[in-house]
């Protein structure tokens, strides 16, 4: 495992950042990791980085324990509030990280351009940082955490200050990294984004993992569907009523949930072998976002209770 948690805990006084987190990544996906604000992303986040402490819990990052420095230099950090020295060009920046991770001349010096190349910034490296909009300066902060070549990324909010078509480049950069054996740990408030890219995901609220595994195994469940239908008798109904629990008719459509795709084929069959006419059925797939809102509801719900 690229990262292995144990009940790792991070108290702010009474406060809880986080609280007995337990998480496996794997080598080579990209980890989407979502909550609402507050809930805890960052936090956990900067402890796997070394800029916090845990409270209590422990966790390995490729196979070591937390603060390991040889892992360090290969783990990359793009963290959410990024502000760089202004005065420094962006080579000159780069440069410095560089000497953080303790890089060979000859490292840094085919490094640099390198990344500065990848995130779209070739031609702006002698340009002071204090000049660059603020996709410009995202994409520099991404080209400090791609330094390294890390087997391990951290990008917090990495698309939130780029246009669409600067979202789809860094998009394809994580893309690359994971088909490069690499690992992607994504924070993003960004669903379309995590839903277009991410293997697993993790939701985290108030502190605590609510929901975690492969996000093809997460949106299989609940298809909502909306059929026009003829003839719809009680038989036919209570058919409905029996295989499906809670249904809706207004006019002529019926509105219900399936547990999964599968489930089609069968829906059709009873309301033909009732007597109904059907003239369309429209199935829609849950959307991560529907997943967020419906756990992350429940669970401030329960906490009212
Ligand atoms: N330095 C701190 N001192 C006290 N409380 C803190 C501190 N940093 C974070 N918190 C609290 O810990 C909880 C988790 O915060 P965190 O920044 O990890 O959330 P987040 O999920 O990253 O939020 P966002 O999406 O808004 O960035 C929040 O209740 C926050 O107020």
């Amino acid at each position: 495992m690229i990262i292995e948690t144990d009940n790792l805990t991070k108290m702010y006084g009474k406060k809880a950042g986080c609280r007995e987190i337990n998480l496996s990544v794997g080598e080579g996906q990209i980890f989407g990791f979502l909550g609402p604000n507050g809930a805890g992303k960052s936090t956990l986040v900067k402890m796997l980085v070394g800029l916090l402490f845990p409270t209590s819990g422990t966790a390995r990052i490729l196979g070591k324990p937390l603060g390991d420095l040889e892992i360090r230099r290969k783990v990359g950090f793009l963290p959410e509030n990024f502000r760089y020295q202004d005065w420094l060009t962006g080579e000159e920046l780069l440069t410095f990280h560089a000497s953080l991770y303790k890089m060979s001349r000859a490292e840094k010096a085919r490094r640099v351009p390198e990344v500065l190349e990848q995130v779209g910034l070739a031609d702006k490296g002698r340009q002071k940082v204090g000049s660059y909009s603020k996709g410009m300066q995202q994409r520099v902060g991404l080209a400090c955490a791609l330094l390294p070549d890390p087997e391990l990324v951290f990008l917090d909010e990495p698309t939130s200050a780029l246009d669409p078509l600067g979202r789809r480049e860094v998009r394809q950069i994580m893309v690359e990294l994971r088909d490069r054996g690499k690992t992607v740990f994504l924070n993003s408030h960004l669903l379309s984004e995590i839903e277009m890219i991410c293997d697993r995901v993790a939701i985290i609220n108030k502190g605590r993992i609510i929901t975690e595994g492969a996000l093809a195994e997460l949106l299989a469940g609940a298809v909502e569907v909306e059929m026009q239908v003829e003839g719809l008798s009680a038989q036919l109904l209570d058919e409905l009523s029996a295989l499906y629990g809670s249904y809706q008719v207004e006019g002529g459509l019926v509105r219900l949930s399936l547990k999964n795709n599968e489930d089609i084929p069968a829906l059709a069959e009873a309301v033909v072998r009732n007597g109904g006419k059907l003239f369309s059925l429209n199935a829609r797939q849950n959307s991560l976002e529907d997943l967020f809102i419906d756990l992350v509801k429940v669970g401030d719900e329960e906490c009212l209770q």
